[in-house]
């Protein structure tokens, strides 16, 4: 384990704090994943990119096989209904949200591989854990935080205080009972005792996903938004229920992260703290909360329901943002550029830079590339940036130090960019391949050539094929007059022979 001090901004305090995990040997941390009723845009990505970031540094400072990182699928929604209804009118309900939720699922998981991420350690399904929840309700209704009204269940932030560990409902978003008053007053449902009572569980219309319901209740129902997190987070990082509840003991009921977009500080978090403290008997639920600044669009949040946004899959795989497709880590280096917490504003300029820096740092370790046998160490000065709240701006300004200095020469300076930039999440391999100097003439060779010259490198590539090297090199040495210069190899998957076309300067 290596000596530096992490300090992460933790908006329970709203200071940059040392954190020191629970138990070094098991850092645990859960961040709330996508409700997967339609594509993800821009903006779902970034606590995507932001996490892996932090996963990364924790693994590096605590080894890699001693942190446990959560990112759960909300695959129970009433958006998902609404949608599978819309989109499979013709099938029974309940099919048409599988297809909904399997067919989001993939494609999330599609999208988010073009950034490098790394796979979380577990990845719990709200439907996979309703058995937790259902448990976690009856434990608040019978220490009195919930009630049972019209077949729902109802957890009561006024009668919290009757549960002594608790914090006070409003700790984290810092809101006056006022202010939350006057959101939650604008649709009072007529079962709840107090405006501010939210939904544990609610009663399943016919057809609608349903499922056995706690506390005695007769109609199938199905858990709200909230607990959900509570329950997966619990079964994936705490003791298993059942166990340790009213422990004192913070390995077995608190754990170290929790993190997700800052949009979901109240109420999401906000009750999910209310929920697992009341049910666990604890004053927190996990000693750091992390949120991520919003990914703006002229001045405003990206959002479905602003209907201001772009998916990740159209910019990976479509011209729908500036007029062409913009390959992964183009967009996880514009995301890195400014500090987690900060809005970034979404411009193709940025991405146009982002690409630029790509390959400029692509080219200078392409140029020591042969040396490149190993895995190298990152610089102390890009965790020194890390460690202080992530802060990649910095990062990327050290990289460009470091580069700078690589291509005057400095060898181990190419070394330790090497090493930085796989810490932070970039395949060097990939970055060589596509924003290379070989790469970029490649694809300017294909651009130049014109039909003929390409008729020419097609009859040489046949030549090759056919191992007739004398016709093969005639061809070769004409294209190499005409200004093409040819770079023979296998291809990697079949091997076969290809020809790779550089333009010769
Ligand atoms: N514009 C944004 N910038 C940064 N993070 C965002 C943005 N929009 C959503 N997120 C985050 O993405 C994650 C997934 O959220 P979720 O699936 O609930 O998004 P959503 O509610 O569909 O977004 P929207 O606001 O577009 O309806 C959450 O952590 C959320 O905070
Ligand atoms: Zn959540």
């Amino acid at each position: 384990m290596s000596q530096e001090t992490l300090r992460l901004h933790n908006t329970l305090t709203r200071t940059k704090e040392d954190f020191r995990p629970i138990d070094p040997a098991n850092v645990r941390m859960y961040v709330c994943g996508p409700t997967v009723y339609d594509y993800a845009h821009i903006g779902n990505a970034r606590p995507v990119i932001v996490f892996d970031v932090l996963f990364r540094l924790l693994r590096h400072i605590y080894g890699e096989n001693h942190v446990t990182y959560v990112r759960n699928i909300t695959d129970v929604d009433d958006k998902i209904n609404a949608r599978a209804a819309r989109d499979y009118p013709d099938l029974p309900l309940n099919e048409a949200i599988a297809k909904v939720t399997e067919k989001t699922e993939a494609q999330f998981h599609a999208d988010i591989a073009a950034f490098g991420v790394l796979p979380p350690s577990a990845e719990p399904r709200a439907t996979g854990h309703i058995e937790e929840m259902k448990a976690i309700i009856e434990r608040l209704v019978a220490r009195g935080v919930a009630y049972v009204a019209e077949d729902h269940v109802l957890f009561s932030p006024g009668a919290m205080d009757a549960r002594g560990k608790a914090p006070k409902y409003g700790t984290l978003a810092r809101r006056s009972l006022d202010e939350m008053l006057a959101g939650a007053r604008v649709d009072v449902a007529p079962y709840k005792r107090d405006p501010m009572d939210f939904v544990l569980w609610k009663p399943s219309k016919e057809g609608e996903p349903g499922w056995e319901s706690p506390c005695g209740i007769a109609a199938k129902g199905r858990p709200g938004w909230h607990i959900e997190c509570s329950a997966m987070a619990m079964a994936k990082l705490l003791e298993p229920f059942g166990g340790g509840l009213a422990c004192e003991d913070p390995m077995k009921n608190v754990f170290d992260i929790h993190g997700g977009g800052i949009d979901l500080v109240f109420p999401h978090h906000e009750n999910e703290i209310a929920q697992s403290c009341c049910a666990f008997d604890t004053g927190r639920m996990a000693n750091f909360w992390l949120h991520n600044g919003f990914l703006m669009v002229e001045g405003e949040k990206m959002s479905k329901s602003l209907g201001n946004f772009v998916t990740i899959n159209e910019l990976l795989a479509t011209d729908s943002f500036g007029g062409r497709s913009w390959p992964g880590e183009v967009l996880r280096l514009a995301m890195l550029r400014t500090h987690y917490r900060q809005p970034i504003d979404w411009t193709v300029k940025a991405l146009e830079e982002a690409e630029k820096t790509l390959r400029g740092w692509a080219n200078v370790l392409e140029l020591n590339q042969t040396a490149f046998t190993h895995d190298y160490a990152p610089a102390p000065e890009v965790i020194d940036a890390l460690c202080d709240d992530l802060n990649t701006p910095q990062v990327i300004a050290d990289l460009h130090g470091l580069a700078a200095d690589a291509r005057k020469g400095d060898f181990s300076a190419a070394c330790v960019l090497h090493g930085s930039l796989s810490l932070l999440g970039f395949d060097v391999g990939k970055l060589l391949s596509s924003h290379g100097e070989a790469a970029v003439r490649a694809a300017a060779a294909e651009l130049v050539a014109t039909p003929e010259i390409k008729a020419l490198m097609d009859a040489r590539l046949v030549a090759r094929r056919a191992k007739n090297w004398a016709e093969s090199d005639r061809l070769r040495d004409e294209l190499a007059k005409m200004g093409f210069a040819a770079k023979d190899g296998k291809d990697p998957a079949t091997g076969e022979p290809i020809t790779e076309w550089k333009i010769i300067r």
